[in-house]
């Protein structure tokens, strides 16, 4: 599994040895981030591919309606709380500063010129991907980054052997690959909904995560 995540990489890094860091960038609303997301970016940290993953929160995502988005402050100090133990893992509020919605395409760009030196790759859940070629510029993005998939929906084994891969053509093309890892039937809403309905999230999200949305009486 981690040598095709490291054939991809080395297509657009030949010389790990003289490049600059490889940074896997995983966007995302994080309303609020909860153990699916930490599970995923672990893995990719895992396959020693990437010297860090890097949580991008983002302030709007231009497909999404703000209804029961928390203000960005919040969804990114709970960020910063869930990964605080682990040194690969990095949260970021570049999009803070640049224009809302926030446009991917334009977020690569000021990083890249920010840290000219860095390989940025791209990580996702594959719902994510199945909406890509609806994102601005999302060829351009193809053609200059590699896309990691987490599976979120079909595990890599039932995509080959099913229809299901026709419904996403997307995962075909090289500079995409997906993981082999088990399915996290986990999201925000789900979440969001639990603690709407005055259940208990613990697990669900790290304690100081749990502990931040109680004091602040989140989602109630
Ligand atoms: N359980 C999961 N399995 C795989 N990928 C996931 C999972 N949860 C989130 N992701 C991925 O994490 C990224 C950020 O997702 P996001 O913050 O929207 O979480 P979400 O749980 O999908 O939220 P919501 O339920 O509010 O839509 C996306 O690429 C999404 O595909
Ligand atoms: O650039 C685009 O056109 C685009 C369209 C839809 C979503 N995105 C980004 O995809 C990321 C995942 O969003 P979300 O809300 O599913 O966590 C988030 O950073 C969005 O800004 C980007």
């Amino acid at each position: 599994m981690s040598d095709l995540v490291s054939d991809l990489i080395h297509s657009f890094v030949p010389d790990r040895e003289k490049s600059g860091k490889v940074i896997g960038l995983f966007f995302g609303s994080f309303n609020p981030i909860h153990i699916g997301h930490l599970i995923l970016a672990n893995h990719f940290v895992n396959t020693n591919e990437l010297d860090e993953v890097w949580f991008v929160v983002s302030p709007q995502n231009p497909h999404k309606s703000k209804a029961s988005l928390l203000d960005e402050k919040h969804r990114l100090a709970m960020v910063k709380e869930a990964i605080d133990d682990n040194l690969k893992l990095k949260a970021s509020d570049i999009e803070f500063d640049l224009p809302i919605p926030s446009y991917t395409i334009d977020t690569l760009a000021y990083l890249k010129e920010k840290h000219p030196t860095y390989q940025f790759a791209l990580i996702m859940g594959e719902d994510n991907l199945r909406s890509f070629h609806k994102w601005k510029n999302f060829d351009v993005i193809l053609e200059k980054y590699p896309i990691f998939i987490y599976p979120r929906v079909y595990t890599v084994q039932e995509l080959a052997k099913t229809e299901a891969l026709k419904e996403n053509e997307l995962l075909k093309h090289p500079h995409v690959q997906m993981v082999d890892a088990p399915l996290m039937k986990i999201s925000s809403s789900f979440i969001r909904r639990a603690i709407q309905n005055k259940k208990s999230i613990q697990y669900l999200v790290t304690e100081p995560v749990r502990k931040y949305l109680d004091e602040m009486n989140f989602y109630r």
